[in-house]
């Protein structure tokens, strides 16, 4: 479970506050994947850092019970100098998952060849990330983060070996999504909500969060 506590977060733009949270509390139960619509610029990727813990709240508390990802696609854990392999290696201890096991999932996932053995620094984006994909896959997680839909890459192979796995792997844990389409969100969700004026509107069903969510962008 994933539980946001009178949650505030804002930014200070230079002119004036962007309010992204306003004492906003919800809570993602196991099992009940939600999809947060929300348009851009409104603080999709804050909200998804903070249920990481990537970013931390100005006020109020958010507290995790279960094994959360890092939002897909993240590359903060990884470091340019070392090696996919090194990364890789690393990121199992950093887990307490077996490292021979990780580096080759994720080795035979990204398909990127002989490039795994080199600096990540040396990746080009889409190889990095497949890459970064391909670690996220290589855990195990009860809460998967993914803001706006899968990565954008090209490579065909990759997208339905990834692809693939990604679909197995949600229907046995629990994903968020941040979007601003519903379309994202109707995928892979059971509950939607709506950021609204810094609170979160939680529905039961996504046709009631849409009626809302197309209410405002038409307002
Ligand atoms: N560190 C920061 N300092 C100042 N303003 C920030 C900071 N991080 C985000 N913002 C502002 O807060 C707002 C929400 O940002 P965020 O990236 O969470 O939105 P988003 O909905 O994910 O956007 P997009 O859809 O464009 O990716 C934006 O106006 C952004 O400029």
């Amino acid at each position: 479970m994933i539980e946001f506590q009178q949650v505030s977060k804002s930014f200070w733009t230079g002119k004036t506050r962007k309010v992204i949270l306003d004492q906003a509390s919800f809570r993602v139960e196991l099992g009940r994947s939600l999809g947060i619509l929300a348009p851009n610029g409104t603080g999709k990727t804050t909200i998804i850092n903070m249920m990481a813990g990537l970013e931390k709240p100005d006020e109020g508390k958010v507290l995790r019970t279960s094994r959360v990802s890092f939002p897909l696609g993240f590359m903060g854990g990884v470091i340019n100098k070392h090696s996919g392999t090194e990364n890789a290696r690393y990121i199992a201890r950093l887990y307490g998952l077996d490292a021979d096991y990780v580096e080759s999932f994720s080795r035979w996932l990204c398909g990127i060849g002989e490039y795994f053995d080199m600096p990540v620094g040396t990746y080009s984006a889409g190889m990095r990330s497949r890459f970064s994909f391909s670690l996220m896959l290589a855990l195990e997680f009860d809460i998967y983060l993914i803001d706006e839909g899968m990565p954008a890459t090209t490579d065909v192979e990759f997208n339905r070996k990834a692809g693939g796995i990604l679909r197995e792997r949600l229907r046995k844990s629990t994903v968020v999504i941040v979007s601003h389409q519903p379309r994202t969100v109707e995928k892979f969700c059971h509950q939607a909500a709506v950021l609204r004026n810094g609170q979160l509107y939680m529905f039961d069903t996504l046709e009631e969060a849409k009626q809302l969510y197309d209410y405002e962008a038409q307002g």
